[in-house]
């Protein structure tokens, strides 16, 4: 296989969301754009009628949970966690793990998302399936200490800080970590207040469920008097590093406090629309400076694990939220699945330039609903579906060309990940 290879015949998003007609040449070792421009290799990818733009990112996401796809539906967080969720997931195998983060990592390259972060458990797996998918990720076990004794909870806060030292850095760097207490109603203040500075120490972000129901807010402010971002601040837990997951519930004080430290804001729309959590005052964030990326959360609360669903969801629920229709622009909704999601969770960004990151996805735009052209980008937010893209790369590795993947069998994945699913729930019933 050479070097390098050309995209050719199609038309590039470039950084500066310009859409021009141009090849682009990809070295596959480095994992770099070459060039953009008239150019061309032995060994094409066809890109006709595509555009040509950098790979999306998920940044809130738990792969696994494909398996509990449909499991249970239509109920509130609080209730679909603990009389649904937790009680399956009591049951899941490192088998079980794996099969399941395989099927969401076919789902991810097939609708063109070349990064994400995970948050879960049996992380040797998460990131074994990841490093053989080709995909960029950063992953965390989450660690959760309500309803535990303190050896029991500091054994799980101990098994996420380790598991973050270990794989930092793993999939020759394609997979870096964080530390992730689950939520701050589910992670108690005395081993956030032990843990928080090992993860400083040990140079790795956290990642947390944040204001997702009001659920989340209530018993922080009864407990120590101060809103749920202004008591995470006060724990060292807010920094141009970390990244919070949901942020429905937060007041302009919170937003600004945000904006302040840098750290960065996880949009899940659809997961906050499924569960009723409530709308998230998104463009109030990016008002303010607050860097958004956007993520599809697990397949439970979706159901699906396509981010082209959650642009299209943020710009929509966006324009709801204040009842302004100029709210969240399709550029903005756009650009938070991209670069947004990509600095909040410290991964390369793609970009169609030479000397870019190739972390590219191909979209084909010949289908009557991507019909006719008038702007690319508004089709990326309006119109386009994962299934819409041809082509996924992943540090210059094509991962998927013409819709069939190259790392991993998808056929067998699915067979083994149903198999794997009907055997978990008849365990926990
Ligand atoms: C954080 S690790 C995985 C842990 O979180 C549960 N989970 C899935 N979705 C959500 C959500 O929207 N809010 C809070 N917790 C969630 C998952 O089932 C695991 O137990
Ligand atoms: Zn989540």
């Amino acid at each position: 296989m050479d070097d390098v290879y050309a995209i050719e015949g199609g038309h590039v998003l470039t950084p500066d969301f310009e859409v021009r007609e141009a090849d682009v040449l990809v070295d596959r070792e480095a994992g770099e754009v070459i060039e953009v421009g008239d150019v061309s290799a032995d060994e094409t990818l066809d890109a006709t009628d595509s555009l040509v733009m950098p790979g999306l990112v998920n940044a809130h996401t738990h792969v696994a949970m494909t398996l509990l796809r449909g499991h249970a539906d239509d109920k509130p967080l609080d209730s679909w966690l603990q009389e649904d969720i937790w009680p399956v997931e009591a049951e899941l195998t490192p088998e079980d793990i794996r099969v399941g983060t395989e099927l969401g990592l076919v789902e991810f390259i097939k609708n063109g998302i070349t990064g994400f972060a995970d948050s879960y458990f049996e992380v040797p797996e998460i990131a074994a399936a990841t490093e053989a998918s080709g995909l960029r990720a950063n992953l965390c076990h989450a660690f959760i200490t309500i309803g535990k004794d303190d050896a029991a909870a500091r054994a799980d806060a101990q098994e996420g800080l380790d598991i973050a030292r270990e794989f930092d850095g793993a999939a020759d760097g394609r997979i870096t970590t964080a530390l992730m207490p689950h939520s701050l109603t589910t992670a108690e203040t005395e081993y956030l207040e032990e843990f928080v500075p090992q993860a400083r120490e040990a140079g790795v972000p956290l990642h947390f469920h944040a204001n997702e129901t009001q659920n989340e807010v209530d018993p922080i402010v009864d407990a120590h008097g101060v809103r749920p971002l202004e008591y995470a601040d006060e724990l060292g837990m807010l920094t141009d590093d970390d990244f919070l997951a949901h942020c429905v519930h937060v007041d302009d004080r919170e937003i600004d406090r945000l904006a302040e430290t840098g750290a960065s804001v996880i949009h899940c729309p659809a997961s906050n629309m499924k569960l009723a959590s409530g709308i998230a005052p998104i463009q109030e964030m990016l008002d303010a400076g607050v860097n958004v990326g956007l993520g599809t959360d697990g397949a439970a609360s979706n159901n699906d694990l396509d981010l082209f669903d959650e642009i299209r969801d943020a710009a929509m629920i966006g324009k709801l939220a204040r009842g302004d229709a100029r709210d969240v622009a399709a550029e903005d909704a756009v650009r938070m699945a991209i670069e947004g999601s990509a600095e909040a969770i410290g991964l390369p960004v793609g970009r169609i330039e030479a000397g870019g990151t190739a972390d590219i996805a191909v979209v084909d735009f010949d289908a009557p609903h991507l019909t006719p052209v008038h702007d690319y980008v508004s089709h990326l937010a309006y119109a386009v579906r994962g299934s819409d893209v041809r082509h996924t790369i992943c540090d210059g590795e094509v991962l998927m060309a013409d819709r069939e993947i190259r790392t991993l069998d998808e056929e067998a994945v699915k067979r083994r990940a149903s198999e794997a699913a009907a055997a978990l729930v008849e365990r926990a019933e």
